[in-house]
């Protein structure tokens, strides 16, 4: 078993989620603390800047020079959180055996017309690594790229853990509400999974536009708009919905244009039946006939959307993850670090039924610490 501090910040640039996991890598979970940090508005700028410079940074030119900032910003601010998290829990960065950090992803292009795809989680290792004094595991997503893949979803892998570990009733679906959302379905087929559409990041988008905060809390909102049919089939009209799965998406691959000039309720209500249809779609297409749906991510905690979602999908019975004893905002820092330690392992993290990849693959990338044993020659 190894002792694991993960780390994710994922679409929504809400903050930075961490989790303590006990782990071997395959059937062994336990949970240790967990927390979510807010994202100083400071790095939140400089990450939106970062975004904007890698949605029209050609491919094989030389990196944008904000990524370096970026990189800079982002360790400083899981440094910041991670000291202020094990301080309140009287943990050290010497009681982890390795620390596994997703990064921020500011690019994402799924593989198409025979290119390779493109991802880029920014971090920097090698810096984390020397300043905790502890080995780190990041850029979980190059290698399947590489090889063709997605790269995207890998909590897959996890979910299916999570799932042995509690001897749960398959099918099972896994949904994530995100940025994005992404479903795992676990079922005798093995691991299928894709990311079905957006969930709350449309969402966001519009209430900041409307100056309204960052989110519409529980849906209440969205729930006294009227949904404009036309509108959600204007979107569901999109190539993304045409194509196969495993399928990922970028956080940017959908905007507001379709429903500008909506009232904002309106807008609320008809991106969140949206969010809905598309999750409905992704479900159909990889024909999961789940038993039991386990909702987690941000947007279980939006009451409208998940209503919506267990009317539709009844007599299955929709869940949280908390009412099976998982933490809905941990997952994702959990997941990296189980995922590191089958990278230290050399185990598979993604599949053909989740990412597309053609031959199960491990992935991450492994920086010691300056002077670390294992990192000097033998
Ligand atoms: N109380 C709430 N009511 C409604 N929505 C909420 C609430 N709390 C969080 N959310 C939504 O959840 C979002 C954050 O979700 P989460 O942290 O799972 O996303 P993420 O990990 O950044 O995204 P991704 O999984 O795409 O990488 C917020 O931006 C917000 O839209
Ligand atoms: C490229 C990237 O960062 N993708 C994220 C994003 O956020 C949700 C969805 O899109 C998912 O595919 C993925 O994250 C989760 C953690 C995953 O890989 O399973």
């Amino acid at each position: 078993m190894m002792k694991v501090l993960g780390f994710m910040t994922g679409t929504s640039l809400d903050g930075v989620d961490m989790a303590v996991l006990d782990t071997d890598g395959e059937t062994q979970v336990t949970f240790g603390p967990w927390s979510e940090s807010p994202m100083p508005a400071e790095t939140r700028k400089i990450l939106e800047a970062t975004i904007q410079a890698a949605l029209v940074w050609p491919r094989g030119a030389a990196e944008p020079a904000i990524f370096g900032d970026a990189r800079q910003a982002i360790v400083a601010c899981h440094l910041d959180a991670a000291r202020e998290f094990l301080d309140h829990n009287g943990l050290a960065f010497s009681d982890f055996d390795v620390l596994a950090v997703h990064g921020q992803t500011v690019l994402h292009e799924r593989p198409k017309n025979g290119l390779k795809g493109r991802t880029v989680q920014l971090f920097d290792g090698r810096s984390f690594a020397d300043a905790t004094g502890v080995p780190v595991v990041c850029d979980f997503r190059q290698a399947d790229i590489e090889a063709g893949g997605e790269a995207a979803p890998l909590m897959p892998v996890y979910h299916r853990a999570l799932a042995q570990n509690a001897g749960l009733e398959l099918p099972l679906l896994v949904v994530n509400l995100g940025g994005v959302a992404n479903i795992t379905a676990i079922d005798a087929r093995g691991l299928t999974a894709l990311d079905t559409g957006p969930a709350n990041g449309l969402m966001d988008q519009w209430m900041r536009r409307h100056d309204r905060g960052d989110f519409d809390h529980e849906g209440r909102i969205a729930a006294t708009g009227k949904v404009h049919a036309d509108k959600v089939a204007a979107y569901m009209a999109h190539d993304y919905f045409k194509a196969a799965a495993p399928k990922s998406l970028d956080r940017y691959d959908f905007n507001l244009q379709a429903i500008e000039g909506l009232s904002f309720e309106d807008g609320l209500a008809t991106l969140s039946a949206f969010t809905l249809q598309s999750l409905l779609a992704g479900i159909e297409l990889v024909n999961a006939k789940p038993k039991t749906i386990v909702l987690a991510g941000g947007g279980r905690h939006n009451l409208h959307l998940v209503n919506q979602i267990t009317a539709a999908l009844s007599p299955a019975r929709v869940v949280l993850a908390e009412d099976l004893g998982w933490r809905g905002g941990a997952l994702e820092a959990e997941g990296f670090a189980y995922m590191a330690v089958r990278s230290l392992k050399g185990l598979p993290i993604s599949f053909p039924g989740t990412t597309g990849v053609k031959m199960p693959l491990p992935g991450g990338k492994i920086s010691y610490p300056k002077n670390w044993p294992q990192s000097l020659p033998s």
